[in-house]
């Protein structure tokens, strides 16, 4: 932190979205960023190298549901876990992979077998994504899930990324962790802080320690995710701690 105080134009700031800006909700169509996020972002944003959110979701999706993030200054969105990138109004990436189509024509035959309630499908056209959070059992039908979706993922050259009451089957090749490493080398970054809640935010922690920079990994806690929670240097109180922590982190740039 130390690093980041004292050369903030050095500083790269990557944030997962769902879980650490935007607080979780049943409806992943009905996720809304933190009221207050956008404002402290651009203020973090007109003092630090760059602010990037490094996110599962498309880029598209996630500054649909950050109305005002599109005006933080410099802001970069790296969504499906670095595939697709949004930067000035542009989103750019490699064409999606066919499987993710294959995957999810087979996806209604294998779920009607497992005769599994209160399932939903999330097409997000590079990825599709699983949802057991409002069945009558999150976690037994999580279970149930895991072995069928792994064997479907593998059948059309996909992995499956596990998340909070989610299975998300994507193309490989990517995670937060390379997305943020190539990220930090490209802006030539002198420190890092990366704030997530959730498994796949563990790759973009481990870029943090692995890029030899000052860098400091913050956890959005929930009683959901643990893990997250014994890696990180801080741990917060979810969306509303983030928020809170950032504030205090523009504040300090302003007064400095
Ligand atoms: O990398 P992230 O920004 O954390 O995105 C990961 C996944 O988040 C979304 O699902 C999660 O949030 C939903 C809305 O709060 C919640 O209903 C769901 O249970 C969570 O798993 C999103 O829907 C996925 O596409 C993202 O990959």
């Amino acid at each position: 932190m130390e690093a980041i105080l004292s050369d903030p134009a050095g500083a790269v700031i990557g944030l997962d979205f769902d879980g650490t800006l935007s607080p979780i909700v049943p409806d992943p169509a009905k996720a809304v960023i933190h009221p207050k996020a956008p404002e402290v972002l651009a203020a973090l944003g007109a003092h630090v190298l760059a602010v990037a959110i490094v996110t599962g979701r498309p880029p598209a999706t996630a500054l649909e549901l950050g109305p005002g993030l599109a005006d933080v200054p410099g802001l970069v969105v790296l969504g499906h876990y670095g595939f697709e990138r949004w930067e000035n109004g542009r989103i750019s990436g490699p064409p999606p992979p066919a499987g993710v189509l294959r995957a999810e024509a087979e996806l209604p035959l294998l779920l009607d077998k497992l005769a599994l309630e209160g399932v939903t499908v999330e097409d997000k056209v590079r990825a599709v994504a699983v949802h057991t959070r409002r069945s009558p059992d999150p976690e037994g039908a999580l279970a149930r899930l895991r072995e069928p979706l792994a064997e479907l993922a593998g059948k059309h050259d996909l992995v499956v990324e596990p998340g909070r009451f989610v299975l998300e089957l994507r193309p490989p090749g990517m995670d937060k962790g390379q997305a943020l490493s190539l990220f930090l080398a490209e802006r030539a970054a002198r420190s890092v802080m990366f704030v997530g809640d959730d498994l796949g935010d563990l790759a973009a922690f481990a870029a943090v320690r692995a890029s030899g920079l000052p860098g400091v990994t913050v956890c959005s806690g929930s009683a959901e995710v643990t893990a997250l929670a014994e890696q990180a240097d801080i741990v917060v109180d979810g969306p509303d701690g983030v928020v809170a922590l950032l504030h205090e982190l523009a504040s300090a740039f302003s007064h400095s």
